[in-house]
């Protein structure tokens, strides 16, 4: 069998290493052959692709981003593309089935396009953690351990100075990253999308810090909206997919925080630097295995699954239980870490 691989949405520490894993399991244990699909559904759609052999994957695992490049090319609205166009590009090029590595847009493309026939398995990529048919995706401990270091960092110089510091780590509709990290560096408060606050909520948190002696630290996610926003904070436009880009709420609240509490703010929009970058150790390891499995499920037959981390096992779910709800912050869970506020 010959398998095209290819990475699609945003970029994230593992994705290497699920590309090595996969093809080294389906080289050694298949006599399967790869190839990798430039850039997204867009190598497909083109039909561009490279070769995908073992010197090929040689000491990937370690490195960030993605040896095949990615984009947000749409598999049925670019020129080429389609269930049909598809099926003949691949007959083209010998190509038997897909191994798709994306987040639940590139997990939606994959999806229609099993259902008009295209044999293709999802691996599931995110540094939000927003996926809820898996546990844990690759990708979010090493934004996590990211920023925890960029906390502990302001933690030094925000004590230094007295001041209030806020930091914005990603997270577009969940506030996983921010939470993780906001306990790991103990922030004074954690700000989420699936919890809105008014200023005077954060001032108080704020506040109380400061009286007993201590410099403030804010950890706020990108998605976080001020109670009464209807929309996500955003002045950049859109992306490629037309979804507004996010980033900058930190700037808003760093001076509403210091006029409410006279407290001197300053804001840090920590941004790509949690996408780029080596995998932790812990995310290689997820990384590889959800490559053997994706392997194993082509072998298989089980096109139209995804692999996915359940407790510490990895499962085959489908691409309709793949997509289901996002997996967003229970309340129950951002409560257990409320009570420490402030
Ligand atoms: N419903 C859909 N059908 C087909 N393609 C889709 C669909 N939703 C998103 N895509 C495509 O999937 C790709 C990746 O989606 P995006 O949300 O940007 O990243 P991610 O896969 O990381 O969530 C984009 O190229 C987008 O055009
Ligand atoms: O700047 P970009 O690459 O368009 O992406 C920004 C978005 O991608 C993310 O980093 C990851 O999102 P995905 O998991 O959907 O790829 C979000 O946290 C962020 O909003
Ligand atoms: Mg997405």
């Amino acid at each position: 069998m010959r398998i095209g691989i290819l990475t699609s949405g945003g970029d994230c520490p593992g994705l290497n290493a699920v590309i090595r894993a996969a093809v080294l399991t389906g080289i050694k244990e298949y006599d399967f052959e790869f190839v990798g699909l430039r850039d997204g559904w867009r190598g497909l759609v083109q039909g561009d692709v490279r070769t995908l052999n073992r010197s090929a994957v040689r000491g990937i695992s370690r490195v960030g981003g993605t040896i095949l490049g990615t984009s947000r090319t749409n598999p049925y609205d670019a020129e080429g593309g389609g269930a049909d166009n598809i099926a003949a590009t691949m007959k083209r090029l010998g190509i038997d089935g897909i191994i798709a590595i994306g987040g639940e847009g590139t997990l939606a493309g994959a999806k229609r396009l099993a259902d008009d026939g295209i044999p293709v398995l999802g691996v599931p990529k995110t540094i939000d953690n927003d996926l809820a048919a898996t546990d844990y995706t690759f990708g979010f401990d090493t934004a996590v351990e990211i920023a925890t270091e960029a906390g502990d960092r302001l933690r030094t110089t925000g004590d230094s100075h007295m001041r209030c510091m806020v930091l914005e780590v990603m997270g577009r509709h969940v506030g996983w990253i921010a939470l993780h990290s906001g306990i790991s560096v103990g922030a004074h408060a954690i700000l989420i999308p699936e919890h809105p606050m008014t200023i005077e909520e954060i001032s108080e948190y704020v506040r109380s810090v400061y009286d007993r002696g201590r410099a403030p630290l804010v950890v706020v996610s990108e998605g976080f909206k001020l109670a009464g926003m209807d929309e996500e904070y955003s002045r950049k436009g859109v992306d490629a997919s037309n979804r507004p880009r996010l980033g900058g709420i930190s700037e808003m609240l760093a001076p509403m925080i210091e006029e409410a509490t006279g407290i001197e703010s300053r804001s840090t929009v920590l941004g790509h630097i949690q996408r780029g970058g080596a995998p932790t150790g812990s995310d290689r390891v997820l990384a590889t295995r959800f490559g053997i499995a994706a392997v194993r499920a082509a072998a298989d037959g089980e096109w139209g699954s995804m692999v996915a981390l359940r407790g510490t096992e990895i499962e085959r779910v489908s691409f309709a239980e793949a997509l289901g709800e996002l997996k967003t912050v229970p309340q129950s869970r951002y409560e257990e870490i409320k009570h420490l506020f402030g």
